[in-house]
């Protein structure tokens, strides 16, 4: 594999120069050590090819475009799997190449960039899962709470599921045809609700339902509202001072509202034991790994915050996105009637009344998976992806370049996904390519195509060589590779030891949703939105891909739905 040897070694006379800059009064000190370290970046990334950004602000106007996941995919394709790019004193290496990125994001080395991520903590109320470093508080949370996604908890988790994406179905049916809905807010709230739901006793529960608690209402525009909060607070970063802006003063009763949600539920979860082991339960049973006692209030806090913060919009915006792919290929959305209706599943004239969605046809269901796949390659929600950096140490890069420590690496998701270098046909929406002939889900496609590998071959050693064949038959000089060794080209839920821990949450209740959407209705996007050409204008990235105004689109009942009765009947 690739080697990261994090080192003074070779650079042992830099850090004895900063040492001897160590006497000056602080703010010089500060002055001409940033000035060092920024010449020092300079020089070592000076041979990689990368866009010219001269000036005082570097690449500054390129992190501000409005999809600028978008500009990442275009820089990729124009310099390359590894390049350089500088903004303000900051300078990214930003890799593509599926071998290197794997390694990047699964070494110690490298940790998260801290100062990206401490700018959502006084939001969440601190550091936590999401946001703090890899150290043992880190380990021992996420220890703790990775069975609440287990296999066996999502069998449990899927009934919850359905029963939110039935009562979608009922609501629906009841609106009549001709009107158009805004998905994208619809599937927001289910997977708040989705993620609420086991913990929360009905908090924040039922955001679908007509004439529900307007309380519980009340809060789920309030968690919804907070996300666009942040992000609009990122975006604009004077924003929060503003007071004489209505709309500012607005942004911070909403900020309050959410917290104080968080603060109930967390009141809640300690005052009666949640449903045993869920996240909730799990949390309280975490131990701190610096006292050996339980999680204060304080520590609980930012944990719950970041669960609703890191899975409401990923798994919401997927999901749209998901029936705005399907919309626009009726042969794909012809495939998944085919699959659904050999399954049983499907609403038709013959069949107004078919078996209800159970969790082990999930797994049955090969076609509606590669859709997903295919569309989280599309459009990654957390598209920028991911960076990391080390702020003390040099780093060693595959034994051939040298990162002077504080050196961002980057590894841009959707860019990844997008690559010419990558991927066949990187913009077509292929379904088929996640497929066996047979019809079945293809294991090899998520990671390197050793046919596609585009650095000059002195970058990969045999062992990576050996890795990326791990899964095509065969080593090239007899070293073993196992599957967790294989270097990856798609990583929607990021990679190495950050990686999404919600994920089977989030598989699990996207196909449930699609698929009881599907066995009722069809899905037509509304003219309001302008077409494809509307719906790229709306899109843009903050924290995740959304689109400004959501996603307006016609549910119509399939053939055979004769009443909303039926369609009950259909779905329970
Ligand atoms: C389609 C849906 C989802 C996608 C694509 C996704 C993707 C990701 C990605 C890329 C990361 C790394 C983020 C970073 O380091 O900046 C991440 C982390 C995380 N996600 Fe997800 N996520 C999804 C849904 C969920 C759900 C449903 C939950 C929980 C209910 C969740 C909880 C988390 C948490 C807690 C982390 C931090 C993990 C750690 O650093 O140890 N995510 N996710």
């Amino acid at each position: 594999m690739i080697s990261f040897n994090a080192t003074a070694g070779r650079h042992g006379t830099c850090w004895r120069r900063e040492r001897a800059l160590a006497h000056l009064p602080g703010p010089f000190f500060l002055l001409l050590t940033s000035a060092w370290n920024l010449w020092r970046r300079e020089r070592a990334l000076a041979h990689l090819p990368g866009p010219d950004h001269r000036g005082l602000f570097g690449g500054m106007d390129f992190i501000n475009k409005k999809a600028v996941h978008r500009e990442a995919t275009k820089l990729v394709n124009q310099y390359g799997p590894l390049f350089k790019l500088r903004i303000l004193a900051f300078h990214a290496v930003v890799i593509t190449d599926p071998v290197l990125a794997t390694a990047v994001l699964r070494s110690r080395d490298l940790d998260k960039m801290r100062f990206q991520y401490s700018f959502l903590d006084p939001f969440l109320g601190g550091a936590n899962m999401l946001t703090g470093p890899t150290d043992e508080h880190w380990r021992a949370v996420r220890k703790a709470v990775a069975p609440a996604f287990s296999a066996s908890s999502m069998r449990e988790a899927f009934r919850q599921v359905r029963e939110r994406s039935q009562q979608l179905v009922a609501i629906l049916l009841e609106a009549g045809p001709g009107k158009a809905h805004n998905v994208d807010e619809m599937l927001l709230k289910e997977s708040m609700d989705v993620i609420g739901a086991p913990d929360c006793a009905g908090l924040i529960s039922a955001p679908n339902r007509a004439g529900g608690d307007p309380g519980a209402a009340q809060n789920v525009q309030a968690l919804l509202s907070s996300t666009k909060e942040i992000e609009m607070r990122l975006a604009q970063i004077f924003r929060w001072w503003r007071l004489w802006h209505r709309d500012v003063r607005q942004g911070w009763l909403i900020i309050s509202r959410f917290r104080a949600i968080v603060q109930t539920l967390l009141d809640h979860i300690q005052a009666a034991p949640p449903t045993p082991g869920s996240f909730a339960d799990l949390l309280r049973r975490a131990r701190d790994p610096r006292t050996g006692a339980a999680l204060s209030s304080r520590q609980m806090f930012p944990e719950i915050a970041a669960l609703f913060f890191a899975g409401i919009d990923t798994t919401g915006h997927t999901g749209t996105f998901v029936m705005y792919m399907i919309s626009q290929h009726p042969a794909v959305a012809a495939k998944l009637a085919k699959e659904l209706e050999a399954a049983g599943l499907l609403v038709t004239p013959a069949r107004p009344c078919p078996r209800a969605l159970e969790f082990a046809d999930l797994a049955q269901l090969p076609y509606l998976q590669a859709v997903i796949k295919e569309t989280l390659r599309l459009y990654p929600p957390v598209a920028v992806g991911q960076i990391r950096c080390n702020a003390s140490k040099d780093v060693v890069l595959a034994g051939r370049l040298t990162l002077p420590r504080g050196t961002a690496v980057w590894v841009p998701h959707a860019a990844l996904h997008m690559a010419a270098f990558n991927w066949p046909q990187p913009d077509a929406f292929l379904p088929e390519r996640w497929l066996t002939e047979e019809g079945l889900l293809a294991p090899d496609i998520e990671y390197a195509d050793p046919a596609l590998l585009a650095l000059p071959p002195e970058w990969y050693s045999p062992a990576d060589l050996a890795a990326v064949a791990g899964g095509s038959g065969g080593s090239t000089d007899g070293v073993a590779a196992s599957a967790a060794a294989r270097p990856r080209r798609y990583m929607p839920f990021a990679e190495g030891p950050r990686n999404c821990v919600g994920q089977s949450l989030a598989k699990m209740s996207l196909a449930a949703t699609i698929a009881t959407l599907l066995q009722t209705f069809t899905f037509r996007l509304a003219d309001e939105m302008g077409g494809p050409e509307g719906v790229r204008a709306q899109e843009h990235y903050s924290l995740v891909i959304g689109l400004s105004e959501g996603m307006l689109m016609h549910l119509d009942a399939r053939p055979g739905v004769t009443c909303v009765a039926a369609a009950a009947a259909a779905c329970g």
